[in-house]
C-alpha cells in the first residue's frame, strides 16, 4: 500500500488556545501547535515523540478532526476537512480515520455490551443490514484476537488488554485507511503492552493501514514506525526515517532526546541541556529550541529555520548535527 498517495496532509497548521492559567480576562494564549506540516502516506507508520506538553495530543486531535486548527489546512485524501459542511466532514472523519485512545476504560461506554459498542459506528453510518452488522461484529472480534463470546460482555467485565482490543476493533469498524493511536498502551499493564503493539503492527500489515502512533516511549516508536516525528514546544522540528534513529538525527534537540532514552544509545551519559522548556504562552523568537541549544547563535534567534531535506529526512535547524556524530562528540562540542 505504501506509495499509493497521501492519506492525510497538514499544511501550516496552528492551534492557539486561551491559556487555562491566565484567569477570565487574561489575553495569554498557548501556542500548542505552530506551522505544522505533515503528510502521512497510505500504509505508512508515523511515530510522534516529544516531552510532555510539546503538543503531541493537540496534533493527534487535529489529525482526527477533534480540534479545529486556528489556521492552516487538514486534508484527507486531498479533501480539506474544514471547508466541508458538518455532515460531510463527520462522514469523512467517521469512515476515514479510526482513533485509539490512551485509556480504554474511559473510551468505551461501560453500560453497553461489546456487541453494541462495535455496532454503534455501523449504525451511525448505516452500514449493511442488521444481519451484516452482526457478522461484521464477529469479524471485528476475530480480527483483534478476541473470542466471539466477548460480544455479550460489558467492558467492565474485560481485562485492560481485552478492552483495548475492543477499542481497536471499534476504530476499525468502518474500514478506515488511517488509524491514530495516542499513547495506546500507557494505561495498560506492562505485561500486555507488547501484545497490543504487536496487534497494531499485525493489523497495519494485514489491512494496509496507515498508522500515526503518538508516544513518549521512543524505543516503542522506533520499533513501530517508518518515520519518527520529533516535536518541541508546539513545533515539528524533525522527521527522521526510523532506520536513521538515533545517530542519523540531525536536530540537536532530537539528538538530546534520543540520548536521554535508556538503551537507545549505550552506555554513555545523555547530552546535557541547560534550562527548562520555555512557556508555550511566550515561545522564543526564531527557533524554539535555541534557548537551550549549544549550537545556537544570533541567526537562530532571528529566524525560524526553513525545513531542510535530505533523502526523506526533514529538519528545521540552522546548524544541524553531522549525520552519524556520536553522543560523545556532541557532549564534547558543548562549551
Ligand atoms: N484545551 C486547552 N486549553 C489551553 N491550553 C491547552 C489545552 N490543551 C492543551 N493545552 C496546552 O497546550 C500545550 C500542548 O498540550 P498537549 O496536550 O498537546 O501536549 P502533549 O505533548 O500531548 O503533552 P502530554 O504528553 O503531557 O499529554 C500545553 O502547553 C498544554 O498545557
Amino acid at each position: 500500500m505504501k506509495g499509493a498517495g497521501s492519506v492525510l496532509e497538514l499544511k501550516d497548521v496552528h492551534v492557539v488556545y486561551k491559556a487555562r492559567s491566565g484567569g477570565l480576562f487574561s489575553r495569554d494564549r498557548v501556542h500548542a501547535l505552530t506551522a505544522a506540516n505533515l503528510t502521512v502516506d497510505a500504509g505508512e507508520t508515523v511515530g510522534v515523540v516529544g516531552e510532555s506538553g510539546c503538543g503531541k495530543s493537540t496534533l493527534a486531535k487535529v489529525l482526527v478532526g477533534l480540534e479545529r486548527p486556528t489556521s492552516g489546512t487538514v486534508a484527507y485524501h486531498g479533501r480539506d476537512l474544514w471547508t466541508l459542511g458538518e455532515s460531510e466532514r463527520r462522514t469523512l472523519i467517521g469512515t476515514g480515520v479510526g482513533l485509539v485512545f490512551q485509556d480504554p476504560s474511559t473510551a468505551l461506554n461501560r453500560r453497553l455490551p461489546v456487541r453494541q459498542v462495535l455496532r454503534d459506528p455501523l449504525n451511525v453510518h448505516r452500514r449493511g443490514t442488521p444481519a451484516q452488522r452482526d457478522a461484521r461484529v464477529r469479524e471485528l472480534l476475530d480480527l483483534v484476537g478476541l473470542p466471539a463470546g466477548v460480544a455479550e460482555a460489558l467492558p467492565g467485565q474485560l481485562s485492560g488488554g481485552q478492552r483495548q482490543r475492543v477499542a481497536v476493533a471499534r476504530a476499525l469498524a468502518l474500514e478506515p485507511a488511517l488509524l491514530i493511536a495516542d499513547e495506546p498502551t500507557s494505561a495498560l499493564d506492562v505485561s500486555v503492552r507488547a501484545q497490543i503493539l504487536n496487534l497494531l503492527l499485525d493489523l497495519k500489515e494485514r489491512l494496509g493501514l496507515a498508522l500515526v502512533f503518538v508516544s513518549h516511549d521512543i524505543q516503542t516508536v522506533r520499533r513501530m514506525s517508518d518515520r519518527v516525528v520529533t516535536m518541541y514546544l508546539g513545533r515539528i522540528v524533525e522527521q527522521t526515517p526510523a532506520q536513521a534513529v538515533p545517530l542519523g538525527a540531525r536536530h540537536p534537540y532530537t539528538r538530546a532526546l534520543f540520548s536521554a532514552t535508556p538503551g537507545l544509545i549505550s552506555p554513555i551519559n545523555p547530552i546535557p541541556l541547560v534550562g527548562t522548556v520555555p512557556s508555550a504562552t511566550r515561545p522564543p523568537s526564531g527557533c524554539p529550541f535555541r534557548t537551550r541549544c549549544w549550537r545556537a547563535d544570533d541567526l537562530c534567534a532571528a529566524e525560524m529555520p526553513e525545513a531542510r531535506s535530505d533523502e526523506g529526512h526533514l529538519f528545521h535547524c540552522h546548524h544541524p548535527v553531522a549525520a552519524g556524530a556520536t553522543d560523545v562528540e556532541l557532549i564534547q562540542e558543548r562549551p
